[in-house]
């Protein structure tokens, strides 16, 4: 049996001297989505941070397609995550004066992949997710919608199992939303990877497969239509 991309067993993650995540439980299969709502500060952006290995919890293991996180040695810790994980941030996160294909290719060169290679994957994904015709463009010119897309040819450009997207859509107006959900909810399908989103707008949420809600540390399963989100985390 292979691993799940995603397990995550007993997750307790505190900051100061609140806990946000207490022995939570989650996972996700290659081919699905996962959203996960909640109150603004309880605890989405750390948990993505969690699964990434980017803060360490207190107790609880994260696997990713087998590996546990908490084991990865410093030095290995960013190949990894370069190979593993795209992220997906709230207004794109490019580098405002590289061209969309430069934004795209920048985690290929990293990996230390040829030139030709890099950028003739990244135009092949732009290309896919409908800005193949920005692809000169300087990331500072282009749209939200745009610019969305572009930070999602990145975040797939290594062709990582896992994706996780922070508020992907929050910078964006309703239309422009519709428009980079439908593209993000293919990926799942489309690319073979699981997909966890963070978001606090319902409608997006109820996109998933999954969906999760935050709430005082805890994740509980929401069935379709009965997720509902609020403005504080006031815990
Ligand atoms: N590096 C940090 N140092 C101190 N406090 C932090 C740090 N990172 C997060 N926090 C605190 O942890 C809590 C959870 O933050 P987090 O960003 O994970 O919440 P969130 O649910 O993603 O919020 P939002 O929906 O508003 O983005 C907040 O109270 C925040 O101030």
């Amino acid at each position: 049996m292979t691993a799940p991309t995603l397990e995550v067993r007993g997750l307790t993650c505190a900051i100061g001297r609140r806990t946000l995540l207490r022995q939570a439980d989650l996972s996700a299969e290659a081919g699905t989505s996962l959203s996960v709502m909640g109150p603004s500060g309880s605890g989405k952006s750390t948990l993505l941070s969690c699964l990434a290995g980017l803060h360490t919890p207190q107790a609880g293991t994260i696997r990713v397609v087998g590996t546990d996180v908490a084991a990865l040695r410093p030095g290995q810790a960013a190949a990894w995550r370069l190979r593993t994980i795209g992220f997906v941030y709230q207004f794109g996160e490019l580098l405002p004066e590289l061209s969309a294909v430069e934004n795209a290719a920048l985690p290929l060169l990293i990996a230390g992949r040829g030139r030709r290679d890099a950028y003739g994957t990244a135009e092949s994904l732009l290309a896919e997710l409908g800005v193949g015709e920005v692809a000169d463009s300087p990331a500072s010119v282009l749209s939200g919608g745009e610019r969305q897309r572009v930070a999602v040819a990145r975040a797939l450009s290594t062709r990582p199992p896992l994706v996780l997207a922070d508020e992907p859509t929050g910078a964006l107006d309703e239309r422009t939303t519709d428009d980079v959900c439908d593209m993000l909810f293919r990926l799942p399908a489309r690319y073979g990877c699981a997909l966890v989103l963070v978001t606090h707008n319902p409608v997006v949420a109820h996109r998933a497969d999954r969906l999760l809600t935050l709430r005082e540390g805890a994740l509980h399963d929401s069935a379709p239509g009965t997720a509902h989100d609020t403005t504080t985390a006031g815990a």
